[in-house]
């Protein structure tokens, strides 16, 4: 069994897809052992996005994620991480395969609804940063 930190963006937040997305995780048979609407700090979401530090999007990409309520959500299956990943699709929505997330709901790369751990090391960094131990099933 692995576990993957998942969240839903402001953009899907704000756009009611939080339902048709959880739905789509109980249809993959994932169990949700952690869920919270939350406002991220911008020190969470500098934290967060590190490795992006450099790059020209990334003040635009922390204002975004801070913008507005995300829902941060830990998952648990048998290979939840790239099955996760799997199901957001690819992070330009032009690029996403038909019937991901992205491909179904995303509009641009900066707004693209979803967020999925790249790695095992990222998921237990990212769950770590969103949810303290006793949160979690
Ligand atoms: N060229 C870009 N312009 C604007 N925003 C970008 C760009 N590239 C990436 N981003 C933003 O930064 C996030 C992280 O980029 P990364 O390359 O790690 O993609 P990802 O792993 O598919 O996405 P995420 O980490 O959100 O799951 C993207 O989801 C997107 O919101």
């Amino acid at each position: 069994m692995e576990r993957t930190f998942a969240m839903i963006k402001p953009d899907g937040v704000r756009r009611g897809l939080t339902p048709e997305i959880l739905a789509r995780i109980a249809r993959k048979g994932y169990r949700v052992v952690g869920l919270k609407q939350m406002v991220i700090s911008r020190e969470t979401a500098e934290s967060h996005y590190g490795e992006h530090r450099e790059r020209p999007f990334f003040g635009e990409l922390v204002s975004f994620i801070t913008g507005g309520p995300v829902v941060a959500i830990a998952l648990e299956g048998e290979n939840a991480i790239a099955g996760w990943r799997g199901m957001m699709g690819a992070t330009n929505p032009a690029n996403a395969a038909p019937g991901t997330i992205r491909a179904d709901f995303a509009t641009t790369t900066g707004e693209n609804v979803t967020h999925g751990s790249d790695s095992s090391e990222s998921a237990e960094r990212e769950l770590g940063l969103f949810f303290r131990p006793e949160e979690l099933l």
